[in-house]
């Protein structure tokens, strides 16, 4: 291994009670809220197909014409606890915020910057008032923090001369102020969730990522860091320049998904993912028509696939600049809630099954416990189950309904798990109890080839 100054700071998944819970809670809901929900993807009458809360940059507006948005800041439909009804609702246990875009506008009353929401019409702290009220309904409350800032004179995209240099070094103080007092004014605050550190400038400055976790983790004890902040000594981002995951887990699984048989060297770390519901818009855009947007079931499919693979999955959601949410957002959040409701129990607190996936669904296991999450019922009636070796199933049962399911041992740790007796007419789960195999010798014997 090569000597790093700024590499992983540890070996290994983290094993403390905090680092639990984020695994344990595994369905969390993000939230994109800043000045680009005023636009919604429009600009002097051209709607634009790019992401929403980039219409900055696709319409190539100057920071000052942009930031006069503000003026128009004033939600009057905000409600804080009304969002985190629809949050325990939905079944969430987390709720990741931007508490500062790309734009650079702040949703809490920052003192470092004039564009925050003290400056607007509206005036409250609307970060303050969701922390209170998620926090008020169990759910835990994630920071999301872009540290490119498009609207600081000081930031820099490279560091070519030494006038970026010093520019630069006053926004990372800038930054760091901003982190402090996030941390301080929040304290209930779990997570910190960069975003915007794939830049040069930031790459060029390692040391300033490590010192920003070992900061804030020294500020909230137990809070939790995203592989996208790091870089290491040589500008190696997420894993460092040895192969180690930087932070706390990896975050790189952006608006895709790794392949639930080839790529499953992932379940070797702890790693979350998020997803947009359009083919891609995080911030609030008026015509959701201009790209797919998934259904409830494709969505619960996205959530149950990163969990069959150990990891947790953020669902987006881009509230209107009214404060309101739009009605499929709405729609989706009661859908999955209501599975969420009956089936839950295969998705909060488990984790890889290590079972070899089957067409039928996937697989995820608490303990003793694995889970069948059935997508796609087979014509034959009967669900394949290949245990590894060892492994034996003691009896199946349905979840939300608590009836036996017939298995069949069909070979050496093969079975046919029957369906359910009645068409639940939706995704449904099957619990697999499980014990380790007493006797070695078994009845069946290898063809001779
Ligand atoms: C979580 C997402 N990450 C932000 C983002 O900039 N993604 C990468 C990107 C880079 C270049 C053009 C568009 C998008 C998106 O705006 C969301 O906040």
């Amino acid at each position: 291994e090569i000597p790093l100054k700024y590499g992983a700071d540890r070996l290994g998944k983290r094993s403390d009670a905090a680092m639990q819970k984020f695994r344990d809670n595994r369905l969390g809901a993000f939230i994109h809220w800043g000045l680009y929900a005023i636009p919604g993807g429009e600009w002097n009458g051209k709607v634009y197909n790019g992401a929403a809360e980039w219409l900055k940059s696709w319409a190539k507006v100057p920071s000052d014409e942009w930031m006069k948005l503000m003026d128009q800041w004033n939600p009057q439909n905000f409600d804080a606890r009304a969002w985190a009804k629809m949050a325990r609702q939905m079944g969430v246990k987390y709720v990741k915020i931007t508490t500062k875009h790309h734009e650079g506008f702040c949703l809490w009353p920052s003192k470092y910057t004039k564009y925050t929401v003290t400056n607007t019409p509206y005036k409250r702290d609307i970060l303050g008032e969701l922390v209170k009220a998620y926090n008020d309904e169990g759910i835990d409350v994630h920071f999301y923090f872009s540290v490119m800032d498009w609207s600081h004179p000081d930031y820099r995209y490279d560091i070519k001369s030494k006038e970026d240099e010093e520019a630069f070094s006053r926004f990372l103080e800038f930054t760091d102020n901003q982190l402090k007092e996030l941390a301080t004014r929040y304290p209930t605050v779990k997570d910190f969730w960069f975003d915007g550190t794939w830049d040069a400038s930031i790459k060029k400055n390692g040391w300033w990522t490590a010192h920003v976790e070992k900061m804030l983790k020294d500020l909230v004890p137990g809070v939790t860091i995203n592989s996208r902040l790091r870089a290491d000594d040589y500008g190696k981002r997420h894993f460092d320049s040895n192969g180690h995951l930087m932070g706390d887990y990896e975050s790189g699984y952006e608006r895709r998904l790794p392949d639930p048989v080839k790529d499953l060297k992932v379940t070797r770390w702890d790693w979350e993912a998020c997803m947009t519901v359009p083919e891609n818009q995080w911030g609030y855009h008026k015509d959701w028509t201009l790209s797919y947007v998934k259904t409830p079931l494709e969505v619960l499919e996205r959530i149950v696939h990163a969990v069959s693979m150990g990891g947790n999955m953020v669902v987006n959601f881009g509230p209107q600049p009214d404060g309101d949410f739009r009605p499929e957002e709405k729609q989706l959040a009661e859908s999955i809630g209501r599975w969420m409701k009956k089936y839950g129990e295969c998705i909060y607190g488990c984790d890889y099954s290590g079972w070899e996936k089957q067409a039928w669904g996937y697989y995820t296991r608490k303990g003793k416990d694995v889970y069948m999450v059935v997508f796609n019922p087979p014509y034959s009636k009967h669900l394949v189950v290949k245990t590894p070796v060892g492994t034996e199933i003691v009896k199946a049962v349905t979840v939300n309904g608590g009836k036996d399911v017939k298995i069949t041992e069909t070979a050496r740790n093969e079975y046919n798990v029957d369906m359910p007796d009645k068409d639940p007419g939706e995704p449904f789960v099957i619990k697999l109890e499980t014990k380790e195999k007493t006797s070695e010798t078994d009845k069946y014997r290898d063809a001779l080839t």
